[in-house]
C-alpha cells in the first residue's frame, strides 16, 4: 500500500515540468519535498493530488490505479494543503474546517468533535468564532491545515490515508512550525503517509524520514536525512556555499548556508 508516482513526464507547451519523475510516499512516513524555487516541487505534489492530465507515468494509490478511485472516495483518504487558499466569505474558523469534513457521510456531533480536535492540534481553539478574513496570515494557513486533517482524520475502510502539504509552515513562527509538524508526524505514527514541501532545511531533518531533492524538473538525490544533506550537493543544486555540521543536541545534521 503506498500513494506513487512512477516516471512521470509532464510538459506544458514547450516547458518541462516534470522528468522522469518517481516518488513513493508510504504509510508511517514523512517525506519532506525539498529544493529550490522553480524546481517542480508544486508541480509533483498537484500531479499526486489528481489535478494534472496529460502526463506520462504511472500513478497508483493504495494498490489500484489511481483512477480507480472516484473523486469522493478519494477525499477521504488524501487530504492536500494546496500554497496557497484564498476565501474571502466571513466563514467562522470552525465553519472552514467542518468544510473538511464534507467527504464523509458522518453525524454532525461527529463532525463538530473531530473539528474541536483538530482545532486544539494546531492551537486555533480560541478563534474557533472568529470570522476567518479577520485571521491573521499564520492562522489562516493553520486553519486550512486543521481543514486537511479534519478530511482525513480517520480510517474509513479505504485504505492508508495520505497528506500532501504545500509549504505547510510558510507563514507560521518558530513555535507553531514545529507545532504543526509534530501532528503530521504524529499521524503517520497512527499510519499516516505524508510528503510536504519544505524549504527549510533543518525543520525537513527534524521531522522528515526521508527528504527527496528536486532541482530542474528532476529529483536529484533521495535518502534519510544525513545520507543526502552533503555540503557538496546543496552547494550545488542552491548556488550558494553551504556547510553541514553535527547539531549540538540532536542526532541529524545540521544545515548552515553563508
Ligand atoms: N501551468 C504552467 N505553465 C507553465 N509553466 C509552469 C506552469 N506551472 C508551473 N510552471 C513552471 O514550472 C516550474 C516549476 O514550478 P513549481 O511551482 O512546481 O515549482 P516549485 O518547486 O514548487 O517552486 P517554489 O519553491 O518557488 O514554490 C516553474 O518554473 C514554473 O514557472
Amino acid at each position: 500500500m503506498k500513494l506513487s508516482a512512477t516516471r512521470v513526464n509532464l510538459m506544458v507547451g514547450t516547458k518541462r515540468l516534470l522528468s522522469d519523475v518517481s516518488i513513493d510516499v508510504q504509510p508511517g512516513k514523512m517525506i519532506a519535498l525539498v529544493g529550490p524555487n522553480g524546481a517542480g516541487k508544486s508541480t509533483l505534489l498537484k500531479v499526486l493530488a489528481g489535478e494534472y492530465t496529460g502526463f506520462s507515468g504511472e500513478l497508483s494509490l493504495n494498490r489500484e490505479r489511481y483512477h480507480h478511485w472516484n473523486s469522493a472516495q478519494r477525499a477521504r483518504i488524501l487530504g492536500v494543503l494546496p500554497q496557497q487558499s484564498s476565501l474571502n466569505f466571513p466563514f467562522s474558523v470552525e465553519e472552514v474546517v467542518l468544510m473538511g469534513r464534507l467527504p464523509h457521510l458522518t453525524s454532525t456531533p461527529h463532525n463538530m468533535a473531530v473539528v474541536s480536535d483538530v482545532l486544539e492540534r494546531v492551537d486555533l481553539t480560541h478563534l474557533a468564532n472568529q470570522a476567518y478574513p479577520s485571521l491573521s496570515g499564520g492562522e489562516k494557513q493553520r486553519v486550512h491545515l486543521a481543514r486537511v486533517l479534519a478530511q482525513v482524520w480517520e480510517d474509513t475502510g479505504l485504505g492508508p490515508r495520505y497528506f500532501l502539504l504545500d509549504e505547510p509552515t510558510s507563514a507560521l513562527d518558530l513555535c507553531h512550525q514545529h507545532q504543526v509538524l509534530r501532528q503530521v508526524k504524529e499521524l503517520t505514527r497512527q499510519g499516516v503517509g505524508a510528503l510536504a514541501v519544505l524549504h527549510d532545511l533543518n525543520l525537513a531533518a527534524s521531522y522528515a524520514d526521508e527528504l527527496v531533492f528536486m532541482d530542474q524538473a528532476s529529483v536529484q538525490a533521495k535518502g534519510q536525512p544525513q545520507e543526502v544533506l552533503q555540503p557538496a550537493l546543496l552547494s550545488r543544486i542552491y548556488n550558494t556555499v553551504v556547510d553541514v555540521i553535527p547539531h549540538p543536541t540532536q542526532a541529524r545534521p545540521l544545515v548552515i548556508a553563508s
